[in-house]
């Protein structure tokens, strides 16, 4: 099924962003504030080979993530509709992803300064093997170094000084709004 078969309303929902910036807190909040399933590209991955993330990046290794991260992604872009969906950190980095999403779904792009986001590296870096063994210069070079895939989107938030439940409540309401614009008779 792609974008054209589609209502601009039943589309998925994609949020993109780096590690730690809530993709998979706020994705959940949105879901539930427009009554739609939530999915968890990570948590899929993790399902499918039946552990952690850290533990498939150790043992089977990050080049067979990143291939079930792209079959997942295609399989549930193609397959489903009216879902939100959280990628991973690094799903953007496959172009085939970023076409697929940018074309089948409406794409989120989720904004956290680095000033912001490195007071919670704490919070997250026992789940994420890309940041483990990095000090704090590595993480900002990879941070800077990620950027640029996410400015493919097409709409953004800044989620520095906003809450979980700002950031959804800003998400849903430009969604309402974009959709009363192109769609005012559904
Ligand atoms: N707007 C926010 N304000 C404060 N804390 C937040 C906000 N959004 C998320 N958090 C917290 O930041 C941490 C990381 O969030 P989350 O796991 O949702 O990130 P993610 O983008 O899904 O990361 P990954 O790409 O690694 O899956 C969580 O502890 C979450 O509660
Ligand atoms: O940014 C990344 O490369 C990653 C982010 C996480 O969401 C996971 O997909 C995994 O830990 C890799
Ligand atoms: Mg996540």
């Amino acid at each position: 099924m792609g974008m054209n078969d589609l209502a601009l309303r039943e589309m998925n929902i994609v949020l993109i962003g780096f590690m730690g910036v809530g993709k998979t807190t706020i994705g959940k909040a949105v879901a539930k504030k427009l009554y739609r399933d939530f999915l968890d590209i990570d948590e899929e991955i993790e399902k499918e080979f039946q552990m952690p993330t850290t533990k498939i990046f150790q043992e089977i290794g990050e080049k067979q993530f990143r291939k079930k991260e792209k079959e997942t992604i295609i399989n549930l872009c193609t397959n489903q509709r009216l879902k939100v969906i959280s990628l991973g950190g690094g799903a953007f980095l496959q172009e085939e992803i970023r076409n697929l999403c940018l074309s089948n779904c409406i794409v989120f792009f989720l904004d956290l300064s680095w000033e912001s986001w490195k007071d919670r590296v704490s919070m997250i870096i026992d789940s994420r093997p890309v940041l483990q063994g990095k000090n704090s210069e590595e993480m900002k070079d990879l941070f800077d170094e990620r950027q640029p895939i996410y400015e493919d989107h097409h709409s953004k938030v800044l989620t520095d000084n906003l809450d979980v439940d700002e950031v959804a409540s800003f998400i849903v309401d430009s969604l309402k709004t974009a959709w009363d614009i192109y769609e005012p008779n559904h």
